[in-house]
């Protein structure tokens, strides 16, 4: 992992013209390159408004006053545009069907790419090469109504993905679809993750973001509550509990465990963990 900052917020506040108090209140937090962030937190927290504060879709397309400092590897954004960021920044929508608007999945890829001037066949290699990162060789000409609710969420990721930016925001990108569409896009996630991806995503599946995510950022009413790696963050649970939000069950598991059995297998995020931590008890 790199030691450059990627995203560095700093005393970000911001407010929606009718509202009476801000959504995002004195927000700091700092991403290396090729990490990964997880954004939880209820519904109405600012999630959304947090992750659009990066793209500048907030404020320049969605308008409010903005207090503070963004910075993207170490360029202060706060007079780009939105389209100034498109190579920066890709976002990806919760509805994939929002997100498409083309005829054919190589037309779909090629639109964001036109915009950035690339050459035919830069297009051409970049298309091809996206679609094998996602896996939908062979889906060039079909339309992107036809495909599966995972298949069009990991076409969306492929066609930001063609755009090359050094960082990806994905709003929920599953959370439209079934369990085998989530694995999918989870699976892609993984796979570009490995290329040195630097990523916010926000998510409610605490289970695959425990394993997914490099630090995760917990929004309350607009505060950061938590701000830390995986394992700082879900161990928290009484934290967690009292914003009605649970960690991953096998967190959850262990700490009744503890509490009502007096077996103590630590705080294991993840089913590998949780594992591990059972064969030593057993062990001893
Ligand atoms: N354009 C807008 N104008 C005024 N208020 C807004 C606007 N968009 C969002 N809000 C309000 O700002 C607050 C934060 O909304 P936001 O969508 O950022 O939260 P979220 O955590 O992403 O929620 P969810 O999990 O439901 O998507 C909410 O109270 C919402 O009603």
């Amino acid at each position: 992992m790199s030691n450059r900052d990627a995203i560095v917020v700093e005393n970000l506040t911001f407010q929606y013209p009718d509202t009476e108090t801000p959504v995002l209140k004195n927000i700091h937090f700092t991403l290396k390159e090729g990490e990964v962030l997880g954004i939880i937190g209820r519904t109405g927290s600012g999630k959304t408004t947090l992750a659009m504060c990066l793209n500048r879709l907030v404020p320049t397309v969605i308008q409010g006053n903005l207090e503070g400092t963004i910075s993207v590897f170490g360029q202060d954004i706060s007079q780009r545009s939105v389209a100034d960021m498109a190579d920066k920044v890709g976002f990806v929508f919760q509805e994939p069907e929002n997100q498409l608007s083309q005829m054919t999945v190589e037309e779909e890829i090629a639109f964001g790419m036109g915009n950035l001037g690339i050459s035919r066949e830069e297009m051409k290699y970049r298309i091809q090469e996206t679609l094998k990162q996602v896996g939908l060789e062979g889906f060039e000409k079909r339309s992107p109504l036809a495909l599966s609710g995972g298949q069009q969420q990991r076409l969306a990721i492929a066609s930001v993905m063609a755009m090359r930016p050094s960082i990806m925001i994905m709003d929920e990108p599953t959370s439209m679809l079934d369990p085998r569409g989530k694995n999918e896009v989870y699976d892609v996630l993984r796979k570009i993750k490995t290329y040195g991806m630097t990523g916010v995503i926000i998510d409610h599946e605490v289970e695959r973001m425990a394993s997914y995510c490099d630090k995760i950022l917990v929004l309350d009413d607009g505060e950061v509550i938590m701000f830390g790696t995986p394992k700082e963050v879900f161990s928290e649970l009484t934290l967690l509990h009292e914003m009605e939000m649970n960690a991953p069950q096998v967190t959850e598991l262990a700490d009744r465990l503890r509490k009502e059995l007096q077996i103590d297998v630590g705080s294991p995020i993840t089913v590998e963990e949780a594992v591990k931590a059972f064969q030593i008890v057993s062990i001893k």
